[in-house]
């Protein structure tokens, strides 16, 4: 088996656990409050300025030019398009994007989440930085397809785009390239940091469902 296929496998009850959770249930129904939303986006928004820079401290682990340009691309990435779908939502809701940012700070679960990445990429490999960022895209890609099986969601729901950003196959692509890359990597290291490099991922399973958690109940300090 992949040691992807081995990662997914054991963290089978975290994906269904997301599917399932209420903030995602919220998404696919349009039924969330404007607080849930903010709180989420502005959360949100001060995770993925740490998830770049957890990118920029993995491209300064990488050997070819090849990986560096791949951390390279997924930086734009999550610096320019992943914008749009924190756009979407604050559509819905109501909100402007540039007044929720001001004055935001990150709550606990959020903090626990970003001091994770920042740990496995400032003391681990190049496997565990890999390992960490890898829940991020695949929960995501999972339940966005996940509600568009289930939920069969058509251009007139008011989050359509927010969906159709992570369902998309561009999207599943730029994840079937991460798990090869990761793979191709597991192959070539030791036990040791393959064993890293699974706890770095079920950590970061595990934070994607409480994020949504700490959504939900507009959790802070
Ligand atoms: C917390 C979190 N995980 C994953 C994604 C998807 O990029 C996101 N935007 N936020």
């Amino acid at each position: 088996m992949r040691f992807t296929e081995e990662l997914r496998r054991e963290a089978d009850p975290i994906f269904e656990a997301i599917r399932n959770h209420p903030f995602v249930r919220g998404i696919a129904e349009a039924f969330l409050s404007p607080a849930q939303i903010t709180h989420y986006v502005q959360q949100d928004y001060l995770y993925l300025s740490t998830y770049a820079k957890v990118y920029s401290l993995g491209l300064a682990k990488c050997r070819t030019r090849e990986e560096m340009r791949d951390f390279h691309e997924r930086i734009g990435f999550i610096l320019n398009a992943e914008v749009h779908p924190h756009l979407t939502l604050c559509r819905f809701a109501n909100v402007s994007y540039e007044a929720l940012q001001q004055g935001a700070s990150m709550a606990p679960t959020a903090h626990h989440y970003a001091s994770h990445m920042l740990v496995c990429a400032q003391a681990g490999t190049l496997g565990d930085v890999l390992a960490t960022v890898l829940p991020c895209h695949w929960t995501y890609v999972d339940l966005a397809r996940n509600i568009v099986h289930r939920d069969e969601p058509t251009k007139d729901h008011p989050l359509y785009e927010w969906i159709e950003f992570y369902a998309n196959d561009d999207m599943l692509f730029g994840l079937t390239a991460l798990c090869r890359w990761i793979d191709e990597y597991a192959e070539r290291t030791s036990d040791e940091d393959r064993a890293s490099m699974q706890e770095a991922f079920l950590v970061s399973c595990h934070m994607e469902r409480r994020f949504f958690e700490m959504a939900y109940t507009l959790e802070n300090w």
